[in-house]
């Protein structure tokens, strides 16, 4: 047996920055990957994903160059394979760079191979057993792959298979129409493929607010994407090379005929073999491990960080999880989970960029809200860059005055969200934005505009 000080489990994005700090403070440290380092950030999510919407995002402003006048001599064509190098360059030099910073960190040692929990202090990687008195498990999540009707009939992609995609599917059906989903189908259609998003959810994006999500509906189904929500009954089947997807039961259209699937319907934790109850290590019913606000879990010596604690499911908030914990151990800190404030994007193109509350969730917090709301199409800079779809909008407390949260579905929103974001942080009133003359011609001057046209809004019953 092994004797470190501290063990981590999983090299994501929690993990690894963790090994740095611990191993700097003079602790040995073993860090345990069974598969990529970086995780699904670097491997299958973050990385490959945006250097697609990248490629995606050539196509179309080459597409639309007439409108800028330039002349383009010819048709736009895209080359998949060239494409598909570029974005996986992208990932390789970013795992292989973090592999090559773990590995030279003094006191460090990258294990490769599946960890389980013996006991609360004992991990086994195949044939052999480590032994540490603190143990941070950051073993991230996977796609989900819900019990469907003949799924297990059909060839089906999850985000680790699409990544890796050298070719355009003729016709590629979405199922989930969130974050991956959207990404996916905006990134595909501009590629060449024919693309059909199903939806469960009576809208797209569910967790915004209602003019969000039909404002990106509106964006998808403007460049040709179709969209089929309240799919209640969503099933399939094959005919022959191509996939039939059932949608709805009682009206519209029963089924779709594609080439591809993609299931983007979230995902799971990567918690089930483990061996946590071996360790003592509580989950919640949907297997998420349960953590307090400093992110211990209910076994003493033993810390969940990342997308496996159901604290946040993005980078940043793994990243931040790694923060907390190292304030809190490392520099006699008492830094907690629940004051991070929620922000976010979803990268369509314009992105939606977000933080705090959407306008739904203030109301039903049963404060007096005031709400300012501006569509791109007035905002200077969005018409002078020619992008004008989407909307910004702003969320506010009449009592308090404090800023609730805003939303920028908008060219540069998921930059210039920063702006309420840094504000919020830092505890600012609306007052505060309204007098923070920002510089022109940015998204960003308007928050001010944004603030003096807040209107009240009636709580919700
Ligand atoms: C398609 C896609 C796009 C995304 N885009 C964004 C984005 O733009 N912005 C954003 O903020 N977030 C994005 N995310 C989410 C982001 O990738 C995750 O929130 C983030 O990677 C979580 O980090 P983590 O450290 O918790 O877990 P992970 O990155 O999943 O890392 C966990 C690691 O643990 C390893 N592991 C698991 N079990 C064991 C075990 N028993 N033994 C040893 N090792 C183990 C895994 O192999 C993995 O390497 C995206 C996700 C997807 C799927
Ligand atoms: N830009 C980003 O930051 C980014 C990008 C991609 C992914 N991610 C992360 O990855 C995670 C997963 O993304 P996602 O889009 O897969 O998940 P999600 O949880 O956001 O959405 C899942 C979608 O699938 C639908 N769905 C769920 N179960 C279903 C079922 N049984 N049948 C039919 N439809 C079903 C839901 O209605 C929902 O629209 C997110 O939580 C997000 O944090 C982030």
């Amino acid at each position: 047996m092994r004797t470190f000080d501290a063990i981590i489990i999983g090299a994501g994005q929690a993990g690894p920055s963790l090994a740095a700090r611990l191993s700097a403070a003079g602790r040995s440290v073993a860090i345990i990957e069974r598969k990529h380092v970086g995780g699904t950030c670097v491997n299958t999510g973050c990385k490959p994903t945006k250097a697609l919407v990248a490629s995606a995002h050539a196509a179309h402003i080459a597409r639309r160059a007439a409108d800028f006048g330039v002349v383009i001599g010819g048709d736009v064509t895209i080359d998949m394979p060239s494409v598909f190098r570029r974005s996986h360059k992208i990932t390789l030099d970013s795992r292989m760079s973090n592999e090559r910073w773990l590995e030279g960190l003094e006191n460090c040692t990258l294990i490769r191979g599946h960890a389980r929990f013996e006991d609360r202090t004992t991990v086994r990687v195949g044939d052999e057993r480590l032994f540490a008195p603190q143990i941070f498990i950051n073993v991230g999540g996977r796609a989900a792959i819900p019990d469907f009707p003949g799924i297990h009939d059909v060839p089906f992609m999850t985000n680790s298979d699409i990544v890796m995609l050298e070719r355009v599917p003729k016709h590629l059906i979405i199922v989930g129409g969130s974050y991956i989903g959207l990404e996916f189908a905006q990134m595909y259609h501009r590629f060449g493929a024919e693309v059909t998003i199903v939806e469960k959810g009576p809208r797209l994006v569910a967790r915004e607010d209602e003019e969000i999500s039909d404002a990106i509906q509106a964006v998808l189904e403007g460049e040709g994407i179709a969209v089929r929500t309240a799919a209640e009954c969503i099933r399939f089947s094959r005919d022959g090379e191509d996939v039939i997807v059932g949608v709805n039961c009682t009206k519209g259209e029963p089924d779709i005929r594609g080439s591809d699937i993609l299931l983007a319907t979230g995902r799971k934790p990567n918690t089930d073999d483990l061996g946590l109850d071996a360790a003592g290590v509580a989950l919640d019913e949907r297997g998420y491990i349960i953590v307090d606000d400093a992110l211990a879990t209910s076994a003493p010596g033993i810390w969940a960080m990342g997308d496996c604690n159901g604290r946040g499911a993005f980078t940043h908030t793994a990243y931040n999880d790694f923060e907390i914990i190292a304030a809190n151990l490392l520099d006699g800190e008492t830094r907690k989970v629940s004051d991070r404030l929620p922000g976010y994007a979803l990268y369509i193109d314009p992105p939606l960029g977000r933080v705090g509350m959407s306008e739904r969730e203030a109301s039903a917090s049963g404060r007096r809200i005031l709400v300012g709301r501006l569509p791109m199409a007035r905002v200077g800079r969005a018409v002078e860059k020619g992008e004008t779809q989407g909307l910004m909008k702003i969320i506010a407390d009449a009592d308090t005055r404090e800023i609730l949260g805003a939303a920028i579905l908008g060219t540069g929103g998921d930059e210039a969200i920063h702006g309420v974001l840094d504000m919020m942080n830092v505890g600012a009133h609306y007052d505060d934005l309204r007098w923070a003359v920002p510089i022109h011609p940015t998204i960003s001057e308007f928050w001010p505009t944004l603030v003096l046209g807040m209107k009240p809004v009636d709580a919700s019953p």
